[in-house]
């Protein structure tokens, strides 16, 4: 380590502060409530087990490292689980071929309609489709959340597979749950030790699993590639795939590079899949429990959309004139914090930042949360408070520490999508329905709600549901969580607002307006 640098060692000499980093909620806390931005800086590092890390925390720090020194900070640090030596897809890759996949995923969704018209039918479509099943429940209790996750992949699965799924498609229900379940096994305690001590922890389940998962991804889609291949026409592009099989085909005939493989194809879809479909799904039900906890906000969000929008659809353009609707999807955003931590970066070369040395081949881990919690750039960082982007008059403003989707070189590839789908998914929603806590619960533990993707990782969730582990949130009447779990669950039309039970969880309820 070179003498500049900040050194620091955290407690625990095997494991580091690995564990400590990266469970449930400290990646919440760490750059606020405990001691360590405060005590070391903004510019910090912290030894988990054998690795070098450099964590970024507060506005000032993550913007000048990822846009003052984009290209320094712009590489992506790969796990082991991953595997090493594989650089392909977006997500977990680095160099030309990075380049070229993020190139091409950002190019044809573009021509597919990402922050288009056609895309916006899409979301449009998709909501259309979740609504009626919310309205079809008559008598029924649903699980809204399981319906929103199936919403959001099937926006994704339209634009890279050229179309959607029925939500009881087996071939979707598998897809969906295998993304889902990675994700779990990825940020689960013992994959993060393999990836720290690969040679030692060969034999974690979690790891074998998640490489069983990688492997029945790949027949499936191969399967699903198949059949695009055998009814390819290359006078009617459908989605994504198509347009990469059409690359591959001039590739054949000597014209592009070598990127367009099938296992960049199988990576690029998969990392577009698990990027793209639990995080905006988590933050429109985030939104909605947050709202369903702040009702007068939730009857002005609705006052809004009634006056302006009136009976009929919303769409993209009607944002600027729905202000406080939009403050109100910006905050949400803000309060979910959906990656706390980012996803981990790598420096590309040596770089001197804030005096410090940081050597090439450092990762670095830029705190988003530390940015949407920043107390010198928020009036009221932690408190739900739309009014963090509104000015005095009531208009919509645009703030720089807004950052969920970080910045710089791998910002987030899908921003563009993910706040249209935040946004008519939200609005559609509330223009529908509306949302309240069960009788005799006056709060939710939002911070639960948030990283529970975190802490609901151990190790024996398999034979659940996926909704069930994803979005079941833990009460806290007493701020110590509770055994009970909440599930978002729609009610009959029309019926009133009751806290009836379901098992052992206590559901709040939606009801139709
Ligand atoms: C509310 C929804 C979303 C949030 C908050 C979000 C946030 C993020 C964040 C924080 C990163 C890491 C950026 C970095 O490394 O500095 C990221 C990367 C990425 N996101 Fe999203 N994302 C969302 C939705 C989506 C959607 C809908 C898609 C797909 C269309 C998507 C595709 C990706 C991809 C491919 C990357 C990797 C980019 C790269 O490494 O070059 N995301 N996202």
């Amino acid at each position: 380590s070179l003498p500049n640098s900040k050194r620091y060692h955290i407690n625990n000499p095997v494991v580091g502060g690995s564990l400590r980093i990266w469970s449930h909620p400290i990646p919440a806390t760490l750059p606020h409530k405990s001691s360590f931005s405060r005590k070391y800086g903004s510019v910090f590092t912290v030894y988990l087990g054998p690795k070098k890390v450099v964590v970024l925390a507060g506005y000032q720090a993550v913007k000048e490292a990822l846009v003052g020194c984009a290209e320094e900070f712009g590489e992506r640090e790969i796990f082991a689980v991953h595997g090493f030596l594989i650089n392909s897809g977006i997500v977990w890759a680095n160099g030309d071929s990075w380049k070229e996949m993020r190139r091409f995923a950002l190019t044809s969704l573009k021509d597919f309609g990402m922050g288009k018209k056609a895309s916006e039918n899409k979301v449009i479509e998709e909501c259309d489709k979740l609504t009626e099943l919310f309205m079809k429940s008559d008598g029924e209790t649903v699980d809204v959340a399981q319906l929103i996750q199936c919403a959001t992949s099937n926006v994704i699965s339209s634009l890279v597979y050229g179309n959607r799924f029925q939500y009881d498609d087996p071939e979707f229900i598998s897809l969906v749950n295998r993304a889902t379940r990675r994700l779990q096994l990825m940020v689960s305690p013992s994959v993060q030790m393999y990836n720290l001590f690969p040679r030692l922890c060969q034999w974690i389940p979690n790891r074998r699993e998640f490489q069983n998962i990688d492997a029945d991804v790949k027949k499936q889609n191969l399967m699903l590639f198949r059949q695009l291949k055998e009814t390819l026409n290359p006078q009617m592009c459908r989605g994504l795939i198509d347009a990469f099989l059409m690359f591959c085909f001039l590739q054949d005939s000597g014209i592009t590079d070598n990127h367009f493989h099938d296992e960049n194809l199988l990576k690029s879809i998969t990392n577009l899949f698990s990027a793209g479909t639990d995080t905006t799904a988590t933050t429109v039900i985030f939104g909605l429990q947050l709202l369903a906890k702040n009702l007068e906000i939730q009857d002005q969000v609705r006052e809004e959309l009634n006056r302006v929008v009136r009976g009929r659809q919303v769409v993209v353009g009607d944002r600027k004139n729905l202000p406080f609707t939009n403050a109100v999807m910006h905050e949400i955003q803000r309060m979910v914090k959906i990656a706390p931590m980012g996803i981990p970066h790598r420096t590309a070369k040596d770089v001197t930042f804030h005096g410090y040395f940081i050597e090439k081949g450092t990762v670095v881990y830029p705190l988003l949360a530390s940015v949407l919690l920043d107390e010198t750039e928020w009036e009221r960082p932690y408190s739900f408070y739309p009014a963090h982007f509104l000015d005095k008059d009531g208009n919509f403003v645009k703030r720089d520490a807004f950052l969920p989707f970080s910045a710089g070189r791998r910002v987030c590839l899908g921003e563009g999508l993910a706040r249209m789908e935040v946004f008519i998914f939200l609005a559609t929603i509330l223009q529908r329905f509306s949302f309240s806590l069960p009788a005799g619960v006056s709060d939710l533990n939002l911070c639960a709600v948030s990283f529970k993707r975190y802490s609901c990782c151990s190790e024996n969730h398999s034979d659940r549901p996926f909704s069930d582990i994803i979005y079941s949130l833990q009460l806290d009447k007493t701020n110590k969580p509770h055994k009970q779990t909440f599930v978002l669950f729609l009610l009959p039309k029309k019926r009133k607002v009751s806290s009836s039970t379901y098992q052992d969880n206590i559901p709040t309820s939606l009801h139709t307006e």
